[in-house]
């Protein structure tokens, strides 16, 4: 479901906390607010939650301004994940997830399996956790509980504030991993709001940076780093923007399909494809060009996954001196790193 934002403020007293905001934000994409504290990114997630009035401007999802959507209905369509979690402490883990299906009325049998699939998704053992009261979890167990209800009702939009934001590096890093793969699977609307430039770069398909209330630059993750609009962008993103981006960017996120698959070396045309990719039953090997016009008919076994980083990629490409790199999702290719391209868009 996409989000509008059309010239959108909200005052207190005489102060803008959110002004003349356009923001268009896509389905099935994670939007990432990022800026410096009070610049207005809970304001706005708390108007598309309607938890507040806006004062002007409109709100729009696919389309349809936010004054002709029920409350409840909107909410229903909605999750939202904040900081520190907000777990009911008499619950148990059961009952937290289970909150809004129970509002919404559903039988004791689908929300039982509603809550069994949404543990194995967040990646717990049920069995394990489903009794835990929340004092009785870690803190990354939390936020991944609270990731789940907000998940329970299926709701097309998350809006999450800060979630990890008081979890320890470590695990922060195993749960934007963890998130990263159920956004893989479930596409949600998803707006995130962060203070960590890193946590934006990994997770971002786009950011939109905020100071005092208003937009400064929104675009893609890649197109912010290359063409930052201001010195103000230039700080926020720090002297290692593009290490950053290729240490945090999952390969998947930067791949083209400037390749093709071939059962054997018999297909080989001169079609002017970077590369070909052996494959049978599963991916055997591949060649590139150069290999094919040097008749070198070795087959290359170099590859990595979808979830490994871009860095991991070209340190293998550096290493062995390729310019290309099959990217693998399930044992299928899904993709080539091409190193002229990596940093394009
Ligand atoms: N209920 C309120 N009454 C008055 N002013 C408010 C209220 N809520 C927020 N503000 C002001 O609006 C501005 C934006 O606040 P907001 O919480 O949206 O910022 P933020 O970017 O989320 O900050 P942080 O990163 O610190 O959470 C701030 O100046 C804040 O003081």
């Amino acid at each position: 479901m996409s989000i509008e934002l059309k010239n959108l403020s909200k005052k207190y007293n005489d102060k803008y906390a959110v002004k003349n905001l356009d923001l268009n934000i896509e389905d099935g994409k994670i939007t990432v607010l990022i800026g410096p504290s009070g610049c207005g990114k809970t304001t706005t997630l708390k108007l598309i939650n309607r938890l507040i009035e806006r004062t002007s401007g409109d709100i729009l999802f696919d389309g349809i301004s936010i004054d002709n959507i029920d409350k409840i209905q909107l909410r229903r369509k909605i999750g939202y994940v904040i900081q520190e979690i907000g777990l009911f402490p008499h619950y148990n883990v059961f009952d937290n997830i289970a909150v809004v299906p129970k509002l919404l009325g559903w039988n004791k049998k689908k929300i039982k399996n509603r809550v069994k699939e949404l543990i194995n998704l967040i990646n717990l053992k049920y069995d394990e956790v489903i009794n835990k009261y929340p004092m009785e979890l870690s803190g990354g167990q939390r936020q991944r509980i609270g990731v789940a209800r907000a998940l329970a009702a299926d709701p097309k939009i998350l809006l999450m504030d800060e979630p990890f934001g008081a979890i320890d590096p470590i695990n922060r890093e195993v749960l934007q991993d963890v998130f990263l793969e159920i956004q893989n699977k479930l596409k949600k609307t998803i707006v995130f709001v962060t203070h960590d430039i890193r946590e934006a770069i990994k997770l971002a398909d786009k950011i939109a940076i905020f100071n005092n209330g208003e937009l400064v630059q929104y675009n893609s993750t890649l197109n912010i780093i290359k063409k930052p609009k201001n010195e103000f962008v230039k700080e926020l993103l720090g002297k290692n923007a593009e290490l950053n981006f290729l240490e945090f960017v999952k390969a998947e996120k930067v791949i083209v399909n400037d390749y093709k698959i071939i059962k054997s070396f018999n297909e080989i045309k001169v079609d002017k494809k970077s590369c070909y990719i052996v494959f049978n039953e599963k991916y055997e090997g591949f060649l590139t060009e150069s290999d094919i016009k040097n008749n070198n008919y070795y087959l290359r076994k170099e590859y990595i996954n979808y979830n490994d980083s871009v860095l991991e990629g070209l340190n293998i490409m550096f290493k062995r001196n390729i310019h290309y790199l099959p990217v693998l999702r399930d044992g299928r290719v899904i993709g080539i790193l091409k190193y002229d391209s990596i940093l394009e868009e």
